[in-house]
């Protein structure tokens, strides 16, 4: 398994009292399986990804991860804002181990930046910005990328050379990300899951997945269309991180 989690409690505690997401929660990710998982708002998806990632920590449980795992696609709180695209590189790529030369060659071709790869991070316009954040979240060899809710993003060529790098870092590595997009799943999951009730539901067939996802939630989007863009839009806003 690449991440196994047993016995996982969670509970917020905010001056308007205590929020328990998790209780009990048993999970499993096999290894180089990409797992997308669904559920209703407020289910614990993002928790679920953090404790993953290890930016949050359980009350009580064990999390095992086998191998090295990515910050969240598009995550603006790994980047500073002051320091340049190649200086962040280098420092991501430094705490987790990695190439920072080769991170940015990665990042400098696929986003096709020049220069502005010398320049920082807040100076960049909001296309550039979402180019940056999003080749930057796969110019690492992860052995487990984390996602919540933007897999990949940016727009028209960009956009499709970055769902085809999704594609292929599958091919290496553990996915696990979350979405509302019954789409997202048949796209990009060979296992479904659903969050209800502090319990991941696992299912080998997609379709099984949207029908209890779309079961549980009136708002559930449904299983044709688009892929959910609003999220995107929203990570391009986000300031970066302790610099910004
Ligand atoms: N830092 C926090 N402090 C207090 N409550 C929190 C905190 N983070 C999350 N929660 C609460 O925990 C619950 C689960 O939140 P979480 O963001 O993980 O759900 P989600 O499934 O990702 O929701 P959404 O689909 O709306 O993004 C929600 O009720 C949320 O309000």
């Amino acid at each position: 398994m690449a991440v196994e989690m047993s016995d996982i409690a969670k509970t917020f505690r905010a001056a308007h009292g205590a929020r328990r997401v998790f209780e009990h929660l048993d999970a499993a990710f096999p290894c180089r399986a990409s797992v997308g998982i669904l559920g209703p708002r407020g289910a614990g998806k993002s928790t679920l990804i953090r404790l993953i990632g290890g930016s949050t920590l359980p009350d009580r449980g064990r999390i095992r991860r086998r191998g090295t795992v990515s910050p969240p696609v598009a995550n603006t709180q790994a980047y500073h804002a002051a320091l340049t695209g190649r200086e962040n590189l280098h420092f991501v790529a430094r705490v987790n181990g990695f190439d920072g030369d080769a991170a940015t060659r990665f990042v400098a071709d696929f986003a096709q930046m020049g220069e502005e790869i010398d320049r920082p991070l807040s100076s960049y316009t909001r296309e550039r910005r979402s180019r940056f954040l999003f080749a930057a979240s796969y110019a690492l060899p992860f052995d487990i990328f984390l996602a919540d809710e933007a897999l990949f993003g940016g727009s028209g060529a960009f956009r499709t050379r970055c769902a085809e790098l999704v594609q292929a870092r599958r091919e290496h590595a553990t996915l696990i990300f979350t979405t509302r997009s019954p789409q997202m799943l048949r796209r990009f999951a060979d296992i479904g899951a659903v969050l209800h009730e502090g319990r991941l539901h696992m299912f080998e067939r997609i379709g099984d997945a949207i029908r209890l996802f779309r079961a549980i939630d009136d708002g559930a989007p449904p299983d044709t269309g688009d892929e959910d863009e609003d999220e995107e839009e929203r990570l391009a806003e986000e300031p970066f991180g302790p610099l910004a």
